[in-house]
């Protein structure tokens, strides 16, 4: 297969990043458009040398999901060949929303050999972002506040995009406005020059908190903006010098109005500050939480003792104390730990500690990040034998190689269900309901 080959490509399977993908001749074709059941025709622009893989640009669609409509922002160029200026980022949503779900469990089911059942709703299917970080990108007078085009530095518009909150969208116009009006220099990667480089918006589904993260100080957006901006809520403000990708710079500042929003997940009160984590879709988030803290038919756990690990805001460690007399949260980010009253730990050291403390609890919840909890900790908990763990993941892959690990040392997977957290991308949030083998 080669660049400039015009291929006809029944699209078998989802790719991860939402292509489409067919198997041709022994190579694994991606096509950005194409939705699996399709028959296309797409011209190859790239065959890898090292691996059996292609992406093709779609040509034509020959044979369309039942499913396909048009992509109802006017922004996105999902369902179509990738179009520059366009936004990536919700590849999915030339589909119907239950067409979505249904291809994003059969390629658990396809990738992982993970049946999760139909997925759960997210209860909202556009604008159920409260957090959401922008890129800040154009030139001085025409600052534009989006995105990149997904595998590359493209700029891409999102003006009032739809999977924010309303809220969201209107202080990113807003900013959108004011820093072209006050000639703001946008960062650009290239060069490492310009002043703003992201705007990362926060809501309690009212008030936004903005954080306005620079290249370097003085900031000509952190002494104009602030003033400029009335939507905001709280106005806040965070250096961020390094050359890479990350959102994160030096430890906050407040500029304007308030610094932390109060958000209820599940009923429990949640303090989100201008650089903490807030779950992109709070309202199916707080779905999965009640889920991770019972047990698979969805009965109430009651015990004495429950570990809860990577406990992050707190959220599980709340609604698990209204049924265990003690529950112990895990947490290694410093801020958080000490929000819980416990001293930064990792689950690693904090289940050695507890192991060799003899305390065994009747159930330990975990929520690790991306990467999963890892084979030492997996290999920890193995060693610890509680009788029940139950596992949130927004990683398929990761929670695969945990579970290899906990189901060889005698953990039976006894149910599992999925979460569409973020409509019209692939991206989903699993929960694992273990129990060992004699139960
Ligand atoms: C996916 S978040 C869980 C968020 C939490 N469920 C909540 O509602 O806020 C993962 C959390 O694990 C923490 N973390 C990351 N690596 C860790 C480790 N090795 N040990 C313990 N905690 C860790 C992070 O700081 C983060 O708070």
């Amino acid at each position: 297969m080669r660049a400039g080959d015009l291929l006809t490509l029944d699209l078998e399977r989802l790719a991860p990043e939402g292509d489409g993908l067919s198997e041709s001749a022994g190579t694994f074709v991606h096509v950005p458009g194409g939705y699996p059941g399709e028959r296309v025709e797409a011209r190859v622009e790239h065959a890898s040398r090292q691996a059996p893989r292609a992406h093709a640009r779609l040509v034509s669609l020959l044979q369309a999901h039942p499913a396909r409509r048009a992509p109802p922002c006017p922004h996105s160029d999902a369902g179509a060949a990738p179009r520059a200026g366009a936004c990536s980022g919700c590849p999915l949503q030339a589909l119907d929303v239950a067409a979505q779900r249904e291809l994003k469990r059969a390629a658990l089911v396809d990738r992982h050999g993970l049946d999760p059942g139909p997925l759960v709703a997210s209860p909202d299917e556009w604008g159920y972002r409260w957090s959401s970080k922008r890129v800040v990108t154009g030139a001085s007078g025409h600052v534009l506040v989006g995105s990149y085009h997904r595998g590359s530095h493209a700029p891409a518009a999102m003006d009032d995009c739809r999977v924010d909150h309303p809220s969201i969208a209107a202080a990113a116009r807003e900013l959108q406005a004011a820093a072209s009006a006050l000639a703001i220099e946008p960062y650009d990667e290239a060069t490492g020059a310009g002043d703003l480089r992201y705007a990362w918006f926060k809501t309690d589904g009212r008030d936004v908190l903005l954080t306005l993260i620079t290249a370097a100080r003085p900031s000509r957006a952190a002494e104009l903006l602030p003033g400029a901006l009335k939507l905001p809520a709280g106005v806040a403000w965070s250096v961020q010098a390094g050359r890479g990708n990350a959102v994160r710079g030096d430890p906050p500042v407040l500029l304007r109005g308030q610094s932390v929003l109060s958000v209820r997940l599940a009923d429990v009160p949640v303090e989100v500050g201008p650089l903490g984590f807030l779950q992109p879709n709070p309202r199916v988030a707080e779905l999965a939480y009640r889920d991770l803290v019972a047990d698979e038919a969805g009965a109430p756990h009651r015990g004495a003792l429950a570990f809860d690990l990577y406990a992050g805001a707190g959220v599980t460690t709340a609604l698990l104390r209204r049924e265990f007399a003690e529950v112990v949260p895990c947490e290694a980010y410093p801020e958080s730990a000490a929000a819980l009253g416990v001293p930064a730990e990792s689950a690693e050291a904090f289940l050695a500690r507890q192991q060799a403390a003899g305390r065994v609890p009747e159930l330990v919840v975990a929520n690790p990040p991306r990467g999963g909890m890892g084979p030492a900790v997996s290999a920890a908990l193995a060693r610890l034998a509680a009788p029940r763990l139950q596992i949130m993941s927004c990683s398929a892959e990761a929670l695969v190689r945990d579970l290899a690990v906990l189901q060889a040392s005698g953990y039976v997977l006894r149910r599992l269900r999925a979460y569409d957290t973020l409509p019209h991308t692939p991206h989903l949030e699993l929960v694992a309901w273990l129990s060992r083998e004699t139960d």
